[in-house]
């Protein structure tokens, strides 16, 4: 369970608000308008910006001053994190042990990992080599060997084609239910919120408002939601 009490911060002349809890093992989509505070969440809930005010647990415990390093959460960007002079295996193994001295063990996990993701014999490749929907999988099978009970993702296969994304969510949907993740993801797209997340939560005028059911938000969205999702 996450929760994050009476969670307030400002940036400059934006402040976002958040007073919600997410059961554990959800799917839940972030929706709401550009710049209404999305990425903010995000990075509050992992440890890339400090609140002001309010304090963050998981499981009961306060995670609000750990650094991003020392928190339950992967997360997974549109631009994937790869390092383009690595090849897929190191790029996978650094979610391991940055030092990338991977034992027999790890390096079996890093194997099955590759597999998993439909990656095998693609291990020396490097990044530039490989197809967008690949390089998702790189960075998805990165997440899969972290194996953190939190997974932020931010827009992650916004770049991908509507089929292509769409196997890739029912890839972090399965990788997510395999370890009972709990997976936020922000999207643009009320298709992917609706397949992916049974609940929403909604930012609208500086609140990160608690989830509701995403299909009830995305057929009667409030107005601000409406004008933006057009
Ligand atoms: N370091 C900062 N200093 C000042 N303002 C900031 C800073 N970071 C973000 N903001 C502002 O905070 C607001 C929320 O930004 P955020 O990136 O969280 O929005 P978002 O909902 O993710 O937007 P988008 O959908 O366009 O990616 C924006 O108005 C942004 O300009």
């Amino acid at each position: 369970m996450l929760e994050l009490c009476d969670i307030a911060v400002t940036l400059g002349e934006f402040a976002l608000a958040a007073d919600l809890s997410i059961p554990p093992a959800s799917h839940m989509a972030v929706i709401g308008a550009s710049g209404s505070g999305k990425s903010t969440l995000l990075s509050l809930i992992g440890g890339f910006l400090a609140p002001d005010r309010g304090r963050i647990y998981w499981n009961g415990n306060d995670i609000t001053a750990l650094p991003p390093g020392r928190r339950p959460v992967s997360f997974l960007f549109q631009d994937q994190n790869l390092f383009p002079h690595l090849s897929v295996a190191q790029n996978v193994g650094l979610g391991l042990r940055p030092d990338l001295r991977l034992s027999s063990d790890q390096r079996a996990r890093l194997t099955r990992a590759l597999e998993e993701v439909g990656l095998a014999g693609m291990e020396t490749r490097r990044p530039a080599s490989l197809s967008g929907g690949q390089q998702s999988r790189v960075a998805l099978a990165r997440v899969l060997l972290r194996a953190r009970p939190l997974l932020l993702l931010d827009e992650p296969f916004a770049a991908l084609g509507p089929a292509l994304k769409a196997e890739m969510l029912e890839l972090v949907a399965r990788i997510a239910d395999e370890t009972q993740a709990t997976v936020l993801m922000v999207t643009h797209d009320p298709q992917d919120a609706r397949s992916f997340a049974p609940q929403t939560i909604l930012i609208d005028k500086g609140t990160a408002h608690a989830p509701t059911a995403t299909g009830d938000l995305l057929d009667n969205p409030p107005p601000g939601l409406r004008a933006y999702l057009g």
